[in-house]
């Protein structure tokens, strides 16, 4: 039996990147391919060196070469020059831009569905409500990637406990994943605690560049977590992605919900969808099943009331058990199930 190069190229061309999610042969990551019988040899240049997923790449490229009969797998390690890489990214974002250089996720025909998350004031938790339904839509199946842009916090690399920043090559981010979420923050390339700097149009073309500079694959979804208020930022984004659905978050205070409506009020000026209004910390419920309302009652459905829209979500108090370190709830928690409802009226609804 004697391999072909054409078969070694076959079957590598489903084996991925696993950071890029395409093809090593299509990268052209795959050199001096060298047969003799059912020995290969070959030699993988990685996009960066040291790359951390080199041992999952080695994995992926035995086990595609056995299934074409090798008997013996010898593969050397490269990196890709400078050249070679800013070649790469110059052929990724020309993917992810049209000729005009506008994102091309921002064309309707992407198929992808921004909702933008906002709220009146902060601390209602407009960040919770963002990582937690971008993972319940994950859990069920859908891609999903979050666009941190809440300038006053980056919160969301956080509260989903990543650690590790995005990959680069060249210019291009490649995010990291937690809880099957892509999630790219301004916090990963924030000096310290700066947050002067992040100001009207800058931001906007930090949003820009994050959606044209950030390797997102395929996504069914994009959250997008936004600063609280109605300030520059939120007016940009409108303008800038008018197909996004809004959901606007708050407590069932009505101070808050009054604060809110400003924030909805200016999603309906600027013609953004309203899925509808999440109420935050709506009850607590004990184990007996009695509901105690901490913050009071009502805001959320005034709110929904002056928006025309709906109370689409109730979310309680987390179980002080629940609330230790983690912010994304489990599946199982009634937080949990409250997203995942949330997550199946976007899906099957809309
Ligand atoms: N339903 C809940 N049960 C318990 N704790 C919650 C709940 N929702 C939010 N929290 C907690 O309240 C705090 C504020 O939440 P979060 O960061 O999501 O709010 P935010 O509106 O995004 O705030 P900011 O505007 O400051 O970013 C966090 O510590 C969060 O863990």
């Amino acid at each position: 039996m004697m391999i072909t190069n054409q078969q070694v190229l076959e079957a590598l061309k489903h084996v991925q990147d696993p950071e890029l999610h395409k093809s090593v042969v299509e990268l052209n990551m795959v050199r001096n391919i060298r047969i003799d019988g059912t020995r290969v040899q070959l030699e993988v240049v990685l996009t960066i060196q040291g790359c951390p997923l080199k041992a999952k790449i080695q994995q992926d490229i035995e086990e595609a070469l056995r299934g074409i009969g090798a008997s013996d797998v010898a593969l050397t390690f490269g990196a890709m020059t400078a050249e070679e890489r800013a070649a790469l990214t110059q052929s990724l974002k020309k993917e992810a831009t049209t000729d005009t250089g506008m994102p091309k996720m921002l064309r309707p025909e992407s198929g992808v569905t921004f909702i933008a998350v906002t709220s009146g004031k902060g601390g209602v938790g407009k960040s919770t409500v963002t990582i937690n339904l971008a993972a319940a839509l994950a859990r069920m199946g859908k891609r999903v990637g979050i666009l941190d842009a809440d300038i006053y916090g980056f919160s969301v690399p956080a509260m989903m406990q990543i650690r590790e920043k995005p990959t680069m090559i060249d210019q291009t981010a490649v995010p990291p994943v937690s809880h099957g979420v892509k999630v790219m923050s301004m916090g990963f390339f924030a000096p310290e605690n700066n947050v002067v700097m992040w100001r009207g149009p800058m931001l906007n073309k930090w949003i820009r560049n994050f959606l044209v500079n950030t390797h997102w694959g395929d996504l069914d979804y994009l959250l997008l977590d936004l600063p609280p208020g109605t300030g520059d930022v939120a007016i940009d984004v409108a303008a800038m992605i008018p197909q996004a659905k809004e959901i606007i978050v708050t407590t069932p205070h009505n101070v808050a919900s009054f604060v809110a409506t400003r924030a909805g009020a200016m999603a309906m000026h600027t013609k953004h969808d309203i899925v509808g209004v999440v109420e935050n910390m709506s009850y607590y419920e004990d184990k007996d099943g009695n509901k105690t309302y901490l913050f009071g009652k009502g805001g959320g459905d005034t709110l929904a009331a002056q928006l025309k829209t709906q109370v689409v979500a109730r979310v309680p108090f987390a179980q002080p058990e629940e609330n230790v370190g983690a912010a994304v709830y489990d599946e199982d928690s009634p937080i949990g199930e409250v997203f995942t409802s949330l997550a199946e009226d976007l899906i099957y609804s809309r």
